[in-house]
């Protein structure tokens, strides 16, 4: 067989940012403000802090005026819901992030009920999911919405294709496997409960994996030429990990998103679009 193909996100998301940098550039020229995002940060898992960190950056590099609200490990629910509201009521404010997860005394779903949808750049609002199931335009959660990006520049054909996405999570698992059923894909969802997801898996053309768990992904969940999405990262004593173990699956994929490079620096390119369509939609410029 033929080597297999690397999607390479990196290089696609930073072409990406260069186009979204020139954008905004323009429209600072034309007297407008600069869009902003807040990220909020509940206590002190350092991985989460990385990202933000990284989230960040990557929205200064390109003309997006991040602001950080780092909570104690201890708050409460609703030292949060202070925190969203000041983020909802500022009109510098185009974007709210809350990272997950929150610790185990927060209530994530109230939290997140409380960001304004037109602010909602994760996507993860009920109002957002179910303009998503609706197929309504809305926000589009930023992992899934990387992927489908990652596919389309690649020339990945969907309709028609059989998808697995194992993992059900409302971050990636779930919105994933809406986005391709809309592109005509049929798609089967895997999670913990389900028997036997090697032979599920080893069906599918498009295999999405969002477990949350290094190198569950062997070569027997492989069907040969499949296209395999890495979503997972795990932050291990030899660097980084995904869901994949890319070794063992080489020899039998078509094509491969890696860990680092793949779907990571998507989601965080799909961020900085979401903060700049809602900008756009507050300043009533045109998309
Ligand atoms: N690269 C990126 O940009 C991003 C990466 N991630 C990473 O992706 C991974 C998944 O994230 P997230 O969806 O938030 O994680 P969650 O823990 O919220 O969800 C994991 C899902 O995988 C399912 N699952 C767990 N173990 C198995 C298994 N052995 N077989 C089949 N399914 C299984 C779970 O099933 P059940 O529902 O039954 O519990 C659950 O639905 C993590 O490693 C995370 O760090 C996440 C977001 C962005
Ligand atoms: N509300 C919320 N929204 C999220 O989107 C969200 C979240 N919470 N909680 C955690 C997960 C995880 N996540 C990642 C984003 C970028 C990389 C990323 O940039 N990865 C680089 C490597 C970066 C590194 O070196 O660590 C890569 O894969 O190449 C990874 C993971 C977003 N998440
Ligand atoms: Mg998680």
């Amino acid at each position: 067989m033929t080597e297999p193909m690397l999607l390479n996100g990196q290089r696609l998301a930073a072409e990406m940012r260069g186009q979204l940098a020139a954008q905004i550039a323009r429209v600072r020229a034309q007297g407008y403000r600069a869009p902003g995002l807040a990220v909020i940060l509940v206590g002190d898992d350092p991985a989460s802090a990385i990202y933000v960190r990284n989230k960040k950056r990557a929205a200064q590099e390109i003309g997006i005026e991040p602001v950080d609200a780092v909570l104690p490990q201890g708050s409460t629910t609703e030292d949060v819901l202070r925190v969203v509201d000041q983020f909802n009521q500022d009109p510098a404010i185009d974007g709210i992030l809350v990272q997950m997860p929150l610790p185990p005394q927060i209530e994530t779903e109230t939290v997140l009920a409380r960001v304004r949808p037109d602010k909602d750049v994760d996507g993860l609002t009920v109002t957002n999911l179910g303009r998503l199931t609706a197929g309504e335009e809305g926000l589009v959660p930023c992992t899934p919405k990387g992927i489908l990006r990652l596919l389309e520049a690649y020339d990945i054909a969907l309709a028609g294709r059989r998808a697995v996405v194992v993992g059900r999570s409302r971050l990636v698992g779930l919105p994933v496997a809406l986005l391709l059923m809309q592109r005509q894909a049929t798609v089967t969802v895997i999670h913990s409960r389900t028997p036997e997801p090697e032979t599920i898996a080893r069906q599918a053309d498009i295999l999405v994996v969002a477990a949350g768990k290094p190198h569950l992904v062997t070569e027997d969940w492989i069907k040969p030429g499949a296209v395999v999405i890495d979503v997972g990262i795990h932050r291990g004593d030899h660097g980084l990990l995904g869901d994949v173990d890319r070794e063992r699956v080489w020899s039998r994929v078509g094509a491969l998103s890696p860990v680092p490079g793949g779907v990571g620096p998507m989601t965080i390119l799909e961020l900085l679009d979401n903060t700049w369509t809602a900008y756009r939609r507050h300043e009533g410029l045109s998309e």
